[in-house]
């Protein structure tokens, strides 16, 4: 079967990773028998410096007419330094998100066992954890009303919630703590904030559907500790949009480095796939970003196509690529692989994975792989 896949490579790492999905996508192809029509489309600074929009209204054309969107990574240090740049790369991702009515974003995360050792984090802290964290990805602190007063001297950004907005992504949430260890953890803050406590009202009733599932609560603040004290106690967590944004590059270093961290944003008729970090632009063009979070999302892709056994099989691969150690220079800093070379042991291993002896044809282990 054929299906059509929108490819939004964006910038700085952006292209380098989004390459490296789409070589395990293609192997998936070969291997199982599918075809992908792939799509490329602009946002970003890129799509600014060629259209002088960071979303360009072709790029919303074609995510439309998709049955998928990959994407990479948006931003650029020249509007990073400029806090009075009216147009901006993140103006792109934002609009996208809400134009395709994008409003839950899951960002699954768990310590490798493999890489236990190599966090900053203690083994008897990590090892074993594994949570799935539903981010609101709509609405919020980032949608609300802006203001900035004529002097510049007083700004504002509005938060708002609706209960319809708190309850579409909840039932998410619960049904996914139903599929997995049935507890689901509210962050919020709501001891302060009036929308913090909408979303516990909201979520307290809707707990009486899911009688099965444990519901707690934690404010934002202390979660932000318990996640590096004991994040074993984490199942699926259920945030906000800016919460949200906060936590999961603080539960990447769980798993190792945030270039692991895969994640889906899910909405009624459309979904994209993107890794949660940014567009690192200090790494731009240097063949050290790690591609496994962008690989990870392609695995979260296929299972939406509902090819379940072809995103067994890519996430089979990532596993193996790092009990071998065939990795980037942020898991593997002492032997390390370039971005394009682990691309390369993921798409082999997806066409062979019988394949004990593999020469790694395509694979050069050494120092000298690295740019
Ligand atoms: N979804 C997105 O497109 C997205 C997400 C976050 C930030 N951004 C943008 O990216 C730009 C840079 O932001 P930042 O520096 O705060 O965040 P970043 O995620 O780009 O980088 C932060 C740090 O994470 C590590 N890192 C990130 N990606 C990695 C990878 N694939 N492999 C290995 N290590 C990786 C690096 O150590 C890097 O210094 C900004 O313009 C920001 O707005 C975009
Ligand atoms: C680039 C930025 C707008 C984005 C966000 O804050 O949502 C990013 O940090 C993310 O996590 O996807
Ligand atoms: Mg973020």
């Amino acid at each position: 079967m054929n299906y059509n896949i929108a490819i939004i490579p964006g910038d700085g790492i952006g292209p380098e990773v989004t390459a490296q999905a789409k070589k395990a996508l293609d192997a998936v192809a070969d291997e199982f028998g599918h075809s992908f029509t792939y799509t490329n489309a602009l946002m970003g600074a890129c799509a600014i410096d060629e259209t002088g929009n960071p979303l360009p209204e072709e790029t919303v054309d074609i995510c439309e007419k998709s049955d998928a969107i990959l994407f990479g990574a948006i931003g650029h240090p020249k509007y990073d330094n400029d806090p009075s740049a009216k147009v901006r790369p993140e103006q792109g991702l934002l609009r996208l998100r809400k134009s395709l009515g994008l409003f839950c974003n899951v960002r699954p995360v768990k310590a490798y066992e493999q890489l236990i050792d190599n966090s900053p984090l203690k083994r008897e802290i990590i090892s074993g954890a594994d949570m799935s964290i539903y981010r609101e990805l709509t609405g919020g602190i980032y949608f609300g009303d802006k203001h900035l007063s004529d002097d510049g001297q007083v700004a504002s950004d509005g938060c708002t919630y609706s209960m319809e907005e708190i309850s579409r992504i909840a039932h998410l949430a619960f049904k996914e703590a139903q599929n997995r260890r049935k507890k689901l953890t509210l962050v919020d803050k709501a001891n302060v904030l009036e929308t913090s406590r909408l979303w516990r009202k909201t979520v307290s009733a809707i707990a009486n559907d899911y009688k099965e599932v444990e519901l707690d609560f934690l404010f934002v603040d202390n979660a932000a500790m318990q996640m590096i004290l004991n994040p074993k106690q984490f199942d699926v967590i259920l945030t906000e949009n800016l919460f949200g944004d906060i936590i999961s590059d603080e539960a990447s270093v769980i798993g190792g480095s945030i270039g692991l961290l895969a994640s889906a944003s899910v909405g009624k008729e459309n979904a994209l796939f993107e890794p949660i970090h940014g567009s690192f632009p200090q790494a731009t063009g240097k063949g050290i970003a790690n591609p496994l979070a962008s690989i990870l999302s392609a695995a979260m892709l296929l299972r939406h196509l509902n090819l379940n056994k072809e995103a067994d099989r890519v996430e089979e691969a990532v596993e193996k690529s790092l009990e071998l150690g065939f990795s980037t220079v942020d898991i593997n800093p002492k032997n390390p692989l370039s971005t394009s070379k682990v691309g390369d042991f993921i798409a082999d291993y997806i066409l062979n994975p019988e394949d004990t002896n593999r020469n790694f044809k395509n694979i050069h282990v050494g120092q000298s792989t690295i740019i």
